[in-house]
């Protein structure tokens, strides 16, 4: 079977996320042109929303539920989002790559804010014919809130543990996991306890380093590793020489 790499780009690397869907064009090219040099592998790309989708679904309510007041958030969340989605794959497919946008509110369905159904074997379909699909962070209907938010975080959990994906790897705007400014290399649930993780620095309603770690152990519990590492070292996770971040694991240091 491919060996098939799940690559998460945070939303804080590529887009402004003080502003509103304020999108990073230039860092875009830069990503998809070290995507285009690795172009022999096997690649699911997920991405956050960042200020595009973060403060319209903080706006509208949207991990809340559903109400007669808030249902233009779902149009809202997910065209904001969207827009961030085609900037995404139009990046890549200048630079080469057969990039192609997966809507999760298309093909998911959530219980009480985790997926409860998502169709990915289409997505293992693509990865066969070298197309590199983009998912992003969404607005999913919840079958008992209405509606609720799919973090990319919670999406790349998902599609590694159902395309048996043993790299995984989340491109963010810090170099790793920090303790008093230094990076921690390893991560396990014994020694989650002892560090100071907070949420994002911004507009995020998915819990930010929090929420990504709550998500990435649970992903190590299944016996998946996954690593966070500085956008610019994307190139290093993806030829294996080494991300200088922090490495989430079920197993204890050596
Ligand atoms: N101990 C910590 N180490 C590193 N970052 C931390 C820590 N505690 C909180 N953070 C915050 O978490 C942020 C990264 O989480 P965030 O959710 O913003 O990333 P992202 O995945 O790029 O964004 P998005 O959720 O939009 O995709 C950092 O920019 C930092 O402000
Ligand atoms: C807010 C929306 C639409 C998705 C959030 O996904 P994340 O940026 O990966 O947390």
């Amino acid at each position: 079977m491919t060996e098939r790499v799940v690559l998460k780009l945070g939303g804080s690397v590529i887009t402004d996320k003080s502003g509103e869907c304020a999108i990073d064009h230039a860092r875009l090219r830069d990503i998809a042109e070290v995507l285009a040099a690795n172009r022999d592998t096997a690649l699911v790309l997920v991405h956050g929303a960042g200020s595009c989708g973060h403060p319209e679904a903080r706006r509208y309510r949207i991990n809340d539920g559903l109400t007669n007041d808030n249902v233009p958030g779902v149009y809202e969340t997910h065209t904001a989002v969207s827009s961030l989605n085609t900037a995404v794959v139009d990046a890549l497919r200048d630079a080469g790559v057969e990039a192609i946008g997966i809507h999760p509110l298309h093909l998911g369905l959530a219980e009480d804010g985790r997926l409860a159904s998502f169709e990915t074997r289409h997505i293992a379909e693509m990865t066969e014919h070298g197309i590199v699909p983009v998912l992003h962070g969404d607005v999913v209907m919840d079958r008992l809130r209405g509606s609720c938010i799919v973090s990319g975080d919670q999406l790349v959990t998902r599609l590694a543990a159902a395309l048996g994906s043993r790299r995984v790897g989340l491109a963010t705007d810090v170099a790793g996991v920090l303790q008093n400014g230094a990076v921690v290399p390893r991560i396990d649930r014994s020694t989650i306890e002892s560090l100071d993780v907070g949420g994002s620095g911004n507009t995020d309603v998915t819990g930010g380093m929090r929420g990504k770690l709550a998500e990435l152990l649970a992903l190590a519990d299944a016996g998946i590793d996954s690593h966070i590492f500085h956008v610019s070292k994307i190139g290093r996770f993806l030829d294996g020489t080494g991300h200088g971040g922090t490495t989430i694991t079920a197993r204890s240091k050596p």
